[in-house]
C-alpha cells in the first residue's frame, strides 16, 4: 500500500468511503486555538477534514505550553492560529489550513462569511464570543458544535437552527456575588477577604477616584443595618488622604504604605468594633498593629490562642501553633478554620499545597517538603512586608504617570498587594490565610485546565460533528464529562429550541448594502415589503425607530452606526409575529452604482406567528448530569457505561432583552416615556450620532 493510502486506510475503514470522501471537501471553521483548539485541530486534520479555517485572536503565552502541544517555547508571543496551522499541517499532506489571527467578533466575519462553512467548531473560553458565534451560526444556518471544559468537567453540545436548542436557549448562571456587608464588614471566609481586597481596596487606593457609595445606598435600601452603613460610608470617605499620600512623590514610599495599613487594618476595624451589637453573635475582628508586627511582639489573640493564630505565626515561626492549632483541632468547633497542620485546599493545587503555618510546605505525610515561592504560607510579618513592598511599587507606578491601576492576576504588583491585603484582613478576622498561588487562583477565577479533559472533549466534538455532517440528527447528543469515576460520561438527547429564545427563534435575513448610501427607512421598508404591520427597529439595544417615531428612516445606516456585521432587529409592535433579524453584509464589487445601494434577500423573510408562552410554568429541566436523576428515571447505562437521559420540557426562559423591549413597545407613548426617563432621542438627519445618543434600554 502506498504511504498516502496507508495514511487514510484506518480513517476510511472507520468512517466509510462516503463520509471519508465528503470530509476531504468539507469546509470547517475552528474558532479558538487554545487548550481545546489544539487538540481539536490535530483530531480534524487526522480525521481527514480537507479545508480548515482556524481563527484565534491571541498570541502564545509561556503558560500555554503545558497543554497546547502544537506550540513550543520558541513560539511564545507568536500568533496561535498561525503557529498551530504550521505545526498541524504536516500531519496530513492533503489538508489546507487557513489561519486567521483575529477576533471572531470583527465585522468582516458576517453572515456571508459564515455561510461558506459546512460546520463550525467552537473551542472558546468566554461567554461573549460563544454567544456571538452561536448567533452567527443561527443566522447563517450553519451547524455548530459548542464545547467547554472546566477542570475535570467538560461538555459538548451540537447546535442546529430549528432542530435543537441553541447556546442561548437556556439562560446561563450569573457569577456568584457576595452581599456588600459580608465583604465590607463581616467576612467569614478567605474569598470574602480576597474579593474585598481586589474589588474594593485596589480600586479605592489605586483606581479612578470613584465614589463607592452606590452599593452602600443599595444595601441601605435593602434594609441593612443603618449604623453599619454609616460607618462604612465614613470609612470610604476617609480614603481621600491615603489616596493623596500614595500619589505624592516622596511621601509615596513605605510611609504611605504604613498610612494605608493604619487606616484599613487598624482605624477602620476599631470603628467597626464600636458597633458592639454586631459582634454579639460573631467573633469581633482584631485591629492589627504595624509596629508590633514588625518587631515580632504582636499577638492576634492574647487570650485563648484560637485557631487562626496558627496560620499567622509571627516572624514565620509557628509561635501560636503550640497552643492555637492543637486547641483548634481538639475543639472541633466547626469553624471554617482548619488545623494547624493542614490548610484546606479549595481547589486542585499541585505540589506541596499544604502548609503548616510556619512557612514550610508539608506533604500528605506531614514531612517537610520545600515549597515553591508562591506556595509558601506567609506569616503575619511576611504579609505586612509584602503589603508595604507592593503598595510602594504600585504608588511609584502612579507617580510615574499611570492614571489608575486595577487588579490583574498577571500583574505581579497587584497580585502581591491582593495577597498581602487579603491575608492581613483574614488575620484580623480570624480567617485562615492563603498562599500567593491560592490567591491568584481564587482572585483570578482560575480553574486549572486539564489536558486530558480537553483531549476527551475534543474527541467527542469530532463525533458530534460527524453526526451533523452525515445529517444523522437522531444520533446527536449533548455529552457531559463528569467527575464520577464510575460513570465519566453522560449523554442527553437534544431538546428542541426554546420557543421563547431571543436568538434562535428570530427569522434571520441578510441584506448586502453600502451603509454610506443606504437609509434605514429604505432597508426596513424593503424588508417589510407590503407587510403593513406596526414595527419597531433596534440595533442591539438601541431603539432606532418605533411606529410613532420614524425620524431615523431618513438617515443613512452609517450615520446611525449600523454597519457590516451588525443586525437590524425588526420587532412586531403587537408582539404577535416573530422578530426579523437583518444581518448587514457588503455589496459585491461589481454592484452597479445606478442600482439601489442594497440587495434584499429573496424571498423576503416571513416570520411565523408567535406561540404564546404557556400560562402554567412547565416543570424545571432536570439536573442534566445528575446520576441520581438518571437512576430515578430508571435508565440503564449502556455497554460503554454511558447513561442516556431524555430531555424534559424546560422552564420558560426569561424573556430576552429584546422581548422585554417588546412589552415596552406596546405603548405608543414609549418615546415620551423614554424622554421622561432622561433618555435622549435622535431628532433629525442632521444630528450627529454620538455614543451618548444611544438609547440603552437594559444592560446585559
Ligand atoms: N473573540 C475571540 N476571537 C477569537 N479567538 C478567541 C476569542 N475569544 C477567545 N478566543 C481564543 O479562544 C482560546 C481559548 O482557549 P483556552 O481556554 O485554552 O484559553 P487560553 O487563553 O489559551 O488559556 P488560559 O486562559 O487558561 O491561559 C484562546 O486561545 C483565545 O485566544
Ligand atoms: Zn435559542
Amino acid at each position: 500500500m502506498s504511504t498516502a493510502k496507508a495514511r487514510t486506510a484506518h480513517a476510511k475503514a472507520i468512517l466509510g468511503p462516503q463520509l471519508h470522501d465528503q470530509l476531504a471537501n468539507t469546509k470547517v471553521l475552528l474558532v479558538g486555538a487554545g487548550g481545546i483548539g489544539c487538540e481539536l485541530l490535530k483530531n480534524i486534520v487526522l480525521t481527514g477534514f480537507g479545508h480548515i479555517t482556524l481563527l484565534d485572536l491571541d498570541t502564545i503565552d509561556l503558560s500555554n505550553l503545558n497543554r497546547q502541544f502544537l506550540f513550543r517555547k520558541k513560539d511564545v508571543k507568536q500568533s496561535k492560529a498561525i503557529i498551530a496551522a504550521q505545526t498541524a499541517a504536516p500531519f496530513n499532506p492533503n489538508v489546507r489550513i487557513t489561519p486567521i489571527h483575529g477576533n471572531i467578533k470583527e465585522p468582516q466575519y458576517d453572515i456571508e462569511w459564515f455561510q461558506q462553512f459546512d460546520i463550525v467548531l467552537n473551542a472558546l473560553d468566554n461567554l461573549d464570543a460563544r454567544r456571538h458565534v452561536n448567533k452567527m451560526c443561527m443566522a447563517a444556518q450553519v451547524p455548530l458544535v459548542e464545547s467547554g471544559t472546566a477542570g475535570y468537567l467538560g461538555q459538548v453540545q451540537p447546535l442546529l437552527k430549528d432542530r435543537t436548542e441553541c447556546f442561548d436557549c437556556i439562560p446561563k448562571p450569573t457569577p456568584k456575588t457576595f452581599p456588600v456587608c459580608t465583604i465590607r464588614s463581616t467576612p467569614s471566609q478567605p474569598i470574602h477577604c480576597i474579593v474585598w481586597s481586589k474589588s474594593y481596596l485596589v480600586g479605592q487606593l489605586f483606581g479612578e477616584d470613584e465614589d463607592a457609595s452606590g452599593e452602600l445606598d443599595e444595601a441601605e435600601q435593602q434594609g441593612e443595618n443603618a449604623q453599619e452603613i454609616a460607618t462604612l460610608r465614613k470609612e470610604a470617605q476617609a480614603f481621600k488622604a491615603v489616596r493623596q499620600a500614595l500619589r505624592t512623590p516622596g511621601a509615596g514610599g513605605a510611609d504611605a504604605a504604613k498610612l494605608v495599613f493604619q487606616k484599613v487594618f487598624n482605624a477602620d476595624i476599631k470603628n467597626l468594633l464600636i458597633m458592639t451589637d454586631m459582634w454579639r453573635s460573631r467573633a469581633p475582628p482584631v485591629p492589627l498593629d504595624f509596629d508590633t508586627i514588625v518587631d515580632g511582639t504582636f499577638e492576634l489573640r492574647k487570650d485563648t490562642g484560637s485557631a487562626p493564630a496558627a496560620f499567622f505565626a509571627v516572624n514565620g515561626v509557628a509561635k501560636a501553633q503550640a497552643n492555637g492549632a492543637e486547641k483548634a483541632n481538639r475543639s472541633g468547633n466547626g469553624n471554617a478554620v482548619a488545623s494547624g497542620s493542614k490548610v484546606p485546599v479549595e481547589k486542585e493545587v499541585p505540589v506541596a499545597a499544604t502548609t503548616n503555618g510556619n512557612g514550610i510546605g508539608s506533604n500528605a505525610n506531614g514531612q517537610a517538603a520545600p515549597a515553591l515561592k508562591d506556595q509558601k504560607a506567609l506569616s503575619l510579618k511576611d504579609n505586612l512586608e509584602l503589603f508595604v513592598a507592593s503598595t510602594t511599587r504600585l504608588a511609584s507606578r502612579l507617580q510615574n504617570g499611570e492614571e489608575s491601576i486595577a487588579f490583574d492576576k498577571d500583574d505581579d504588583d497587584t497580585l502581591d498587594f491582593v495577597t498581602a491585603a487579603s491575608n492581613l484582613r483574614s488575620a484580623a478576622y480570624g480567617i485562615e490565610g492563603k498562599t500567593r498561588w491560592e490567591v491568584k487562583e481564587m482572585a483570578g477565577n482560575i480553574i486549572p485546565a486539564i489536558a486530558t479533559t480537553n483531549a476527551i472533549i475534543s474527541g467527542l466534538i469530532v463525533l458530534q460533528a460527524l453526526h451533523l455532517l452525515r445529517k444523522s440528527y437522531n444520533e446527536l447528543r449533548n455529552v457531559h464529562l463528569q467527575f464520577k469515576p464510575a460513570v465519566p460520561l453522560s449523554t442527553i438527547k437534544l431538546s428542541p429550541p426554546n420557543q421563547q429564545c431571543g436568538v434562535c427563534r428570530d427569522t434571520y435575513a441578510s441584506v448586502l448594502c453600502d451603509p454610506v448610501r443606504a437609509t434605514l427607512g429604505a432597508v426596513v421598508k424593503g424588508i417589510m415589503g407590503d407587510d403593513g404591520r406596526e414595527i419597531s427597529v433596534y440595533e442591539d439595544q438601541r431603539v432606532l425607530s418605533d411606529p410613532d417615531w420614524e425620524d431615523n428612516f431618513e438617515r443613512t445606516l452609517e450615520s446611525l452606526n449600523v454597519t457590516r456585521g451588525k443586525f437590524l432587529t425588526i420587532v412586531d409592535e403587537e408582539g404577535e409575529v416573530g422578530t426579523i433579524a437583518v444581518g448587514l453584509g457588503v455589496l459585491p464589487p461589481n454592484h452597479p452604482y445606478t442600482e439601489p445601494p442594497f440587495i434584499l434577500p429573496s424571498p423576503l423573510p416571513k416570520p411565523p406567528k408567535k406561540i404564546k408562552p404557556a400560562a402554567i410554568p412547565l416543570p424545571e429541566t432536570p439536573q442534566r448530569t445528575s446520576l441520581k436523576r438518571a437512576r430515578s428515571l430508571d435508565l440503564q447505562e449502556d455497554e460503554n457505561g454511558v447513561i442516556e437521559i431524555e430531555p424534559t420540557p424546560k422552564k420558560q426562559k426569561l424573556e430576552s432583552n429584546k422581548r422585554k423591549l417588546n412589552e415596552d413597545e406596546q405603548s405608543p407613548s414609549k418615546r415620551r416615556k423614554l424622554e421622561k426617563d432622561g433618555l435622549l432621542l435622535m431628532d433629525g438627519a442632521q444630528d450627529n450620532l454620538e455614543q451618548e445618543d444611544f438609547i440603552v434600554i437594559d444592560d446585559d
